[in-house]
């Protein structure tokens, strides 16, 4: 596969992790574009990654095979109005603004031609390459331009396929937003640790290192989260005890209500974002 050359519209934090990851993995920097309206954004990926950046959105996609759409959702369709009669009809559209569907995008960006369009939800520890996103490709997306994708959000961890869009909202609850319901266990965690009379930054260290450990051993170990924690879980021992503590206070139908809730603002956000103007 050649190298696709990529035009980033939008050069804030997930951008940027996508643009490390890239260089990363060897991609030149000529083919990587990107336009932001800051300055010191645009000055600062040109130092620190070597590519070429813009202020005007029409010039970044000039040439480009891939443009990422990588601005908050909030503004995605003005960019997408004024970016319309700059595209090319071959370039594929990546959009990783959550709430925002394939359908909104083709309706801002003109209705013909029919655009190539992959919608995905990536997560921020993106930013050191230990990333997870999930990805939907519409109709028009060849396999090329899969692979041109798939390519862009492995250079910052895993990606997965999705079958149908309206997964994306489970992903967001999973994964887009799962980084901080584990900031909030650490949080909690940390806490419990220091009113139990450790010092504070012990208290921090013993709870980040063993999200750490933990993390590495469900990825890596070949059996499942529930055995590894039965594994810890001796009889009548300390580990059962705080289980036991979780269950009564009912921790998995709290989960379950949390990545509900996520789901379903996912989804209002992509029907509220979707309705202005269409
Ligand atoms: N932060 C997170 O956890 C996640 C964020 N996302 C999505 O990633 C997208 C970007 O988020 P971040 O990088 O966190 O935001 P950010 O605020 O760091 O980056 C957005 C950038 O867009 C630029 N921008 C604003 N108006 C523009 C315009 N008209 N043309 C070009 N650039 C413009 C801003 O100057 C800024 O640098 C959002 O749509 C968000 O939903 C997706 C998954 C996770
Ligand atoms: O909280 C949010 O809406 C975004 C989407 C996933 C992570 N942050």
């Amino acid at each position: 596969m050649n190298t696709p050359r990529i035009a980033f519209i939008g050069g804030g934090n997930m951008a940027a992790s996508l643009i490390g990851g890239l260089r990363a993995q060897g991609v030149p920097a000529e083919a990587i574009r990107a336009s932001d309206p800051g300055t010191q954004k645009r000055q600062a990926l040109t130092a620190e990654y070597g590519i070429a950046t813009f202020s005007d959105n029409a010039e970044a996609v000039a040439e480009a095979d891939m443009v990422v759409l990588a601005v908050k959702p909030q503004v995605m369709q003005d960019v997408c109005r004024d970016l319309a009669t700059s595209l090319q009809p071959g370039q594929l559209i990546v959009s990783i603004a959550a709430g925002i569907t394939c359908a909104s995008l083709q309706a801002w960006l003109g209705e013909q031609p029919p655009r190539a369009i992959v919608r995905c939800m990536p997560n921020t520890p993106s930013l050191l390459r230990q990333g997870v996103s999930g990805l939907f490709a519409n109709a028009q997306v060849s396999d090329t331009q899969r692979q041109q994708a798939e390519q862009l959000l492995s250079a910052v961890g895993l990606a997965l396929w999705l079958e149908e869009e309206r997964l994306i909202d489970a992903v967001t609850a999973v994964s887009g937003s799962g980084p901080a319901y584990y900031f909030l266990l650490m949080e909690a965690m940390t806490a419990a640790g220091e009113r139990l009379g450790l010092p504070r930054d012990t208290a921090a260290q013993l709870t980040m290192h063993t999200a750490l450990g933990a993390a590495r051993m469900a990825c890596e170990s070949d059996v499942n989260a529930a055995e590894l924690r039965r594994r810890v879980t001796s009889p009548n021992g300390t580990t059962e005890a705080a289980i036991k503590a979780f269950q009564a206070g009912g921790f998995e139908s709290l989960v379950d209500q949390a990545l509900n809730a996520a789901a379903r603002r996912s989804a209002e956000l992509a029907e509220q974002l979707g309705d202005r103007g269409c």
